[in-house]
């Protein structure tokens, strides 16, 4: 069974629990908060899932806060993550396809949870393709 990060502020509270009991029973799913809507610092939540995607504990990543941004600029600051923000499903899949992200953003306060819900079965089913890419995935760690 896949095993999956999942973090989010007070602005993805709602978003992280409906993802929660979507991907349940079909991943392993390790929630790192936070876990309730009082108002908080995404980075405080985000770099313990990130840090578990890069040592390999979690396979795949999914943060969730009010744009997107906060998360997406917080999990890039690991050298081994790939965090692509996505508001539609074809984002996540070209994501996984060409970028080989381990991780997602999504912006809670700009699509729909059922939206939300497809990104992230799009991007847990989506495969790398390599080839051309892996050339330029390699590339994007230079320090
Ligand atoms: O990091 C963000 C902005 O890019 C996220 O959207 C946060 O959820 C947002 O900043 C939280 O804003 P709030 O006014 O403190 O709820």
């Amino acid at each position: 069974m896949k095993k999956i990060a999942i973090a989010c502020d007070h602005a993805g509270f709602k978003y992280k629990e409906i993802i929660k009991q979507h991907l349940a029973g079909s991943y392993e799913v390790e929630d790192f908060g936070t876990f309730s809507e009082d108002s908080v610092d995404y980075p405080d939540f985000v770099h313990p899932a990130a840090n578990s995607v890069a040592d390999g504990k979690n396979e795949f990543g999914i943060l969730i806060c009010g744009s997107g941004n906060g998360v997406q600029i917080t999990a890039n600051k690991h050298q081994k993550i790939r965090c692509a923000l996505c508001w539609m499903p074809e984002l996540a899949d070209l994501a996984r396809k060409h970028n080989n992200a381990n991780m997602i953003s999504i912006p809670a306060r700009f699509i729909a949870s059922e939206l939300a819900v497809e990104i992230v079965d799009k991007f847990l089913t989506s495969e790398f393709e390599g080839g051309r890419h892996q050339n330029r995935v390699g590339k994007i760690s230079v320090c």
